[in-house]
């Protein structure tokens, strides 16, 4: 018989490698990674304007069940996110704001879900952000075991619990514990360099000459025409 694990752990990146990624945001921080770590784009913000990096505490769910989210909340701390995940695909609302009530009085930074959450006008008025494959008012029920804290695949993208968890209007990413401080340092690294180019594109410069991109046409045989030789 498959064992059901509620898992305690506490381990996870830095708060200060937290609020650094938080800072630079999903784009920079996977272009940092070597463009790996995103979750799938079906994971969409239910509102727009949120930014969060946090310790993942992850949820293994049966389909249209959510009791093994109430069973994950004690285990929730400060500066996590909660990661759902479902053992089959399924996009039932199987969570609100009651449940975001119960988050935020821990600290916790949003959610991030695989399946659907409802109350979206509740969550948005009290700022929560979440992460959803759908919005669907579609109850669920409290009957079916799963694992707290294990490790999950959300959209397509394996998270382990005590990752670090970065969302804004761009999607999801995870950085693996392991990688955040060198992804720390390379999104730094990035951003001046960022900061650099944009200076110059505000002043004129094209991308075309900045990144030395005629030869790179004239090779690929890109050919210039006048209007009237076209
Ligand atoms: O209670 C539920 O099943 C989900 C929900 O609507 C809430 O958390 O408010
Ligand atoms: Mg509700």
């Amino acid at each position: 018989m498959t064992q059901h694990v509620v898992v305690r752990t506490t381990k996870g990146p830095a708060p200060a490698d937290l609020a650094a990624l938080a800072g630079f945001g999903v784009a920079t921080a996977h272009e940092a990674a070597g463009r790996t770590g995103l979750v799938g784009p079906e994971l969409r913000p239910i509102y727009p304007g949120s930014r969060i990096a946090g310790r993942a505490v992850t949820v293994l769910s049966h389909p249209g069940d959510n009791l093994m989210i109430h069973a994950c909340i004690e285990q929730c701390r400060a500066g996590d996110v909660l990661v759902v995940a479902t053992t089959s695909r399924s996009t039932d609302g199987m969570f609100g704001e009651l449940f975001a009530t119960q988050l935020r009085a821990r600290g916790v930074l949003g959610l991030v879900t695989d399946a659907g959450v409802r109350d979206v006008a509740e969550l948005t008025a009290m700022d929560f952000p979440v992460w959803s494959r759908a919005v669907h008012a579609q109850g669920t029920a409290k009957a079916v075991p799963g694992s707290v804290n294990v490790p999950v695949v959300v959209a397509g993208r394996l998270i382990t619990p005590g990752d670090a968890v970065v969302a804004d209007d761009d999607g999801v990413m995870c950085v693996p514990l392991a990688d955040v401080p060198a992804v720390v340092a390379a999104s730094a690294a990035r951003e001046a360099t960022e900061a650099g180019k944009r200076a110059q594109f505000a002043a004129g410069t094209l991308g075309l000459d900045l990144y030395d991109l005629r030869p790179t046409l004239e090779r690929l045989g890109v050919v210039y025409l006048d209007e009237d030789d076209a």
